[in-house]
């Protein structure tokens, strides 16, 4: 079955309006395109037709080229079309070369492949909220349909290179600024006006341009060199991992210096070439997997709408209740904060204030918009204003008897629709309701510090909180701009616990003789944003120390006892807040290494009893990393087996989103699956012997190890197939 068409009308003042239709954003499968260039071809041929207008159905243009088709092409599912035949055959020779001129009618979005069309019509009109942009090199590609000749030919090569590098998509209004629209109009005139564009074309009343041989905009070859070599210094040293932005600006170079068809073959074999890349598959995973999180299985699917929540209280205005009150009150939210005194309400606001100013100061945010951002903010020391609020996010220390005593008391205070959520990153939320007949209102709402900025929210369900509230929380979620992921109710949740064996094989493996800034170094080689050191530093040791604490209570099997964090507490050393951690810090928070751990970890071992061993030491970078992160795959795969996740992709996007992981790399599981269960079963089974059970593989590994199985694939696809 065709996966979405075009459809041709032909009007009485001859000009045919191609509609790309395919729903739900006339993504250009090869389906379409083949339509697009059979209903060009009949326009071209008919003497009805004297012009043509390009545009989109139901208010969309094109999203862009079919994502789904990247994984039907990589896995073989699909015949690939010959290198060039879309990109110069149909778009270039087909529509931009016709003898009869076209307009594109720009309305919701023209992205990737859509503005790709639209560039190779001889005229665009736009409505001014219309998304324009390239967002390509966020799914490993570079722009495939000549945007890499033609977006420069329309807007300069700086703005094109921001646009493109950044995956940065502008607005019609700046659109028309720029050059890359020619007018802009309401969206009830876009189609007559099109119509009107193409038919003043045909006489000669407006130029009839070919973007692909415009040179106005195209600075002189030295400047544009000096440009080129400026954007790539500035890429390299973004993500030194990743070739694919590079590919891109030497496609780019190519085009200006041996000109725009010479580019057009190079963008062609690049493309094809890139497509088939690791970055790309592991990037076209994490879109898929974000746009996933909010399926989840026997609560989304049971028809339930979403509640609207006007009103949400938040108690408690530390780091995090101030956070999630900014996030708040920045999508609208009208958000009541409340304290236990003065001093610690006037400090909560602060906070609030200061997360604001610094938007304000990057030019983020208007004078007019933080004053009115801020309005929706009211601060409170009693529950009087409680009796009419959606929802209530507790977002105190964490003690369990004080939630729960705040928990009786909000059943009390607020309405009995009102969602009761809590902010607790360890606690359990049995626990937390246990003196309260609102179970199935009580929702864990996980933020991650700084949550006005972190992208992540993890909503902790229980097995008695009602799927109603999960959907309330899921749309909040989005409404907030954050990706929700739904998780069960255990120590550390998803992401945390996880992510637990991070430091703590880090922290085994300095007492065996490793060294704690090689170790940092080869995790941030491998792509995250520090290495376990750094972050524990930044934590704080004595959060650290607590956490490992309940891990202990929780999973004594498997944490291993260093000492080196409470020998270094004791020496006043708490992590970046004493500006002495495992680094030290200077004014500017800038981290240096210090020798002077030595004597710690050398006390460290002591105590442990473990003596260096000299071939640790020696460990190439691929190592650590395996040694690192093979413990932290372990745990995922327990969360997935104890249903506390509901499936690998969310893991891949709690591993980003939560913990920095790099999306390149396809999230946790998408990488574990790249090396193999097999692979990482053997290693852990033989560092399990080595170095303890910490390492020991858990049975949902060596199960799918023995019998080949993704880690990724659903429980019942991997029953289905022992
Ligand atoms: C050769 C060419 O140069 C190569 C290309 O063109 S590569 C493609 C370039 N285009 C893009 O990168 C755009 C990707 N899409 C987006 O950024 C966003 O989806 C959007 C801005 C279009 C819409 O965002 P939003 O309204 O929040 O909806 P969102 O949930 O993301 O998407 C709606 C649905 O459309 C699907 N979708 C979006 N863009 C798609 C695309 N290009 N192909 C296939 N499906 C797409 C999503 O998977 C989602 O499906 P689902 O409902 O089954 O989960």
């Amino acid at each position: 079955m065709a996966k979405g068409r075009t459809e041709m009308e032909v009007g009485a003042d001859g000009v045919a309006v191609i509609t790309i239709v395919n729903p739900p954003v006339n993504s250009l499968s090869i389906d379409v395109l083949l339509s697009l260039k059979d209903n060009y071809e009949e326009a071209l041929r008919r003497d009805d037709v004297k012009a043509i207008v390009i545009a989109g159905a139901k208010g969309k243009f094109s999203g862009g080229f079919d994502i789904t088709a990247f994984s039907d092409l990589q896995g073989g599912k699909r015949e690939q079309p010959k290198v060039g035949y879309i990109s110069i055959d149909i778009i270039t020779e087909t529509l931009e070369g016709a003898k009869k001129p076209s307009v594109a009618a720009i309305d919701g979005l023209a992205l990737g492949g859509g503005l790709e069309v639209a560039m190779a019509c001889h005229g665009r009109v736009s409505t001014s909220t219309a998304q324009l942009g390239l967002p390509e090199l966020q799914l490993g590609v570079i722009p495939g349909f000549g945007g890499t000749q033609r977006l420069p030919r329309l807007v300069g090569l700086t703005k094109a290179l921001e646009m493109i590098l950044l995956s940065k998509p502008i607005k019609g209004e700046e659109a028309h600024a720029l050059g890359l629209v020619d007018a802009i109009v309401p969206p009830d005139e876009l189609v007559k006006t099109a119509r009107r564009w193409a038919l003043d074309i045909v006489e000669f009343r407006r130029p009839w341009i070919k973007s692909l041989y415009k040179t106005d905009k195209i600075e002189p070859l030295g400047e544009a060199r000096e440009i080129l070599k400026f954007a790539r210094s500035q890429a390299r040293k973004q993500a030194a991992n990743l070739k694919h932005p590079l590919v891109c600006i030497d496609v780019i170079e190519e085009g200006i210096v041996s000109g725009p068809r010479a580019g057009l073959w190079k963008e062609a074999n690049s493309f094809q070439e890139l497509l088939f890349s690791d970055t790309c598959k592991s990037l076209v995973n994490v879109f898929f997997a974000q746009r996933s999180t909010s399926k989840v299985p026997g609560i989304t699917d049971l028809g339930l709408t979403p509640r609207k929540i006007s009103k949400v209280a938040i108690l408690g205005g530390g780091l995090m209740g101030s956070g999630i009150a900014t996030a708040l009150i920045l999508s609208s939210y009208h958000v009541i904060l409340k304290e236990v005194n003065e001093t610690f309400l006037k400090s909560g606001i602060d906070r609030v204030k200061s997360n604001l100013q610094s938007r304000l100061k990057k030019g983020k945010m208007t004078e007019e918009k933080y004053k009115k951002t801020l309005s929706l903010l009211t601060g409170v020391l009693d529950y009087e204003h409680f009796k009419d609020v959606d929802m209530v996010i507790e977002a105190i220390i964490e003690n369990v008897s004080l939630k729960q005593q705040i928990f009786a008391d909000l059943e009390k205070f607020c309405p009995p629709h009102c969602i009761l959520a809590s902010n607790t990153s360890t606690i359990d939320l049995n626990l937390i309701g246990e003196r309260t007949r609102s179970r199935d209102r009580i929702v864990g709402a996980h933020f991650f510090s700084p949550a006005h900025i972190m992208p992540l929210l993890e909503i902790v369900r229980t097995q008695k909180t009602s799927p109603q509230v999960v959907v309330d929380l899921l749309d909040f979620g989005k409404r907030i701009r954050k990706t929700p992921i739904v998780v069960g109710n255990c120590t550390g949740f998803a992401v945390n616990r996880m992510f637990f064996p991070y430091t703590q094989s880090a922290l085994l493996f300095v007492d065996r003789g490793l060294d704690v800034y090689k170790i940092d170094r080869a995790c941030t080689k491998f792509g995250m944003p520090m290495g376990p050191f750094r972050l524990v530093d930044l934590v704080g040791f004595g959060v650290a120390v607590a956490t490992g604490m309940q891990y202990l209570e929780n999973f004594p099997e498997r944490v291993y006892k260093s000492m080196l964090l409470p020998i270094m507490l004791e020496d006043k050393r708490a992590g970046e807040s004493t500006r002495k951690g495992f680094y030290i810090y200077d004014e500017k928070r800038k981290a240096s290494p210090d020798p002077e751990i030595k004597k710690y970890i050398e006390k460290s071992r002591s105590m442990a009893g473990i003596t260096p061993s000299s071939e640790l030491m020696e460990l190439q970078d691929k190592d650590i990393v395996e040694m690192v992160f093979f413990p932290v795959v372990n745990e995922a795969c327990r969360v997935l087996d104890e249903g506390i996740a509901v499936k690998a992709s969310d893991l891949d996007i709690a591993s980003i989103m939560g913990m920095g992981f790099p999306p390149y790399r396809g999230g946790i599981m998408f990488w574990a699956d790249s090396l193999g269960a097999k692979y990482i079963y053997t290693r852990l089974e033989a560092w399990s012997k080595a170095y303890g059970d910490s390492f020991k593989p858990c049975a949902y590994l060596a199960e799918r190890a023995a019998k080949g199985i993704p880690l990724s694939a659903p429980l019942d696809q991997a029953k289905a197939r022992l």
